[in-house]
């Protein structure tokens, strides 16, 4: 399709690996923040951006949905949700004795998804965090005169060639991130083959100031709609103490009917509705398999 594909790189972040599944054929331009890959769609440099927003283990990536609330207009075109496995890996040289490493460097995330791991086995170490886990990667090899390690994925330990001394310790199993792509125009995701898993729409609502019952007068207009939401979270407007707005997920795609009657509903309550999406979800269940 000739997309380019920014993403939060380096080469070998787990939003690579996802981009990867999901653009297969497509040319991939890493970038070194989120602020980055948005601002890269809005000025013409990318088509696409593949973003983490939220996480299993540790909730939703603020920055994302901020930036997607405040900071630019673009629509979410798509998702995929990616199994994420965590190593622990340093510098050759320092393979045998990696129990002595003074300070962890990783994404936030992805240090948030082992703190279990790090406070048994790592205990004075201090944890500093990176734009991502690559960069955490590729900071190690450049620096093996320094007692450190890093916290990131199979594929990152060989681009970066460093040695993984402890695989797989994310806290918990069933550790999954959700990446969004967005683009100014509909993607064709015609060439790859990740399954596809029903679509999905978002919406922002802010709520009318001092209105009692607001939230739950807003909940009621998609529950008697029998509209099913996978996710609602508040984020603050940033204009004061206490004014949120919320991100309700709707797991269902832009009708003609219940949607635009839920968003009509909630408009005479006094809310403001933006539609920030109605796109297909996909689900990657091997995340490793087509790089090693
Ligand atoms: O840093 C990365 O590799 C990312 O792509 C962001 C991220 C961090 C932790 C879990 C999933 C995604």
């Amino acid at each position: 399709m000739g997309y380019k594909v920014a993403f939060l790189g380096p080469r070998a972040t787990f939003t690579d690996l996802a981009a990867a599944k999901l653009f297969p054929d497509e040319e991939r331009m890493p970038l070194q923040t989120i602020p980055a890959c948005f601002e890269a769609v809005q000025e013409n440099q990318a088509d696409i951006a593949l973003i983490p927003i939220e996480n299993t283990l540790e909730g939703s990536v603020n920055i994302t949905l901020d930036y997607l609330v405040h900071e630019v207009d673009l629509p979410i075109q798509g998702e995929v949700v990616a199994p994420i496995s965590q190593h622990l890996m340093v510098h050759p040289a320092h393979r045998d004795h990696w129990e002595s490493a003074e300070t962890i460097f990783s994404h936030s995330h992805a240090i948030a998804q082992c703190h279990k791991f790090l406070h048994k086995n790592l205990r004075g170490a201090a944890c500093e965090a990176m734009t991502s886990t690559a960069a955490a990667a590729q900071y190690v090899l450049a620096h093996p005169e320094l007692k450190i390690a890093a916290i990131a994925n199979e594929l990152a330990a060989k681009e970066y060639n460093l040695e993984i001394v402890k695989h797989n310790i994310h806290d918990f199993a069933h550790n999954h991130t959700r990446f969004i792509a967005v683009s100014k125009k509909e993607i064709d995701f015609g060439s790859h083959s990740e399954q596809e898993n029903g679509a999905k729409t978002t919406l922002m609502v802010t709520l009318p100031a001092d209105h009692p019952g607001a939230l739950h007068q807003v909940l009621s207009a998609f529950s008697w709609r029998k509209l099913n939401l996978s996710k609602i979270e508040s984020r603050p407007m940033k204009t004061g103490l206490g004014n949120y707005f919320f991100i309700i997920d709707i797991n269902m795609e832009m009708d003609h009917v219940l949607i635009p009657s839920t968003i009509a509903e909630l408009e005479a309550l006094g809310c403001s509705v933006k539609v920030l999406g109605s796109y297909p979800s996909f689900l990657i269940t091997n995340q490793a398999k087509s790089f090693c």
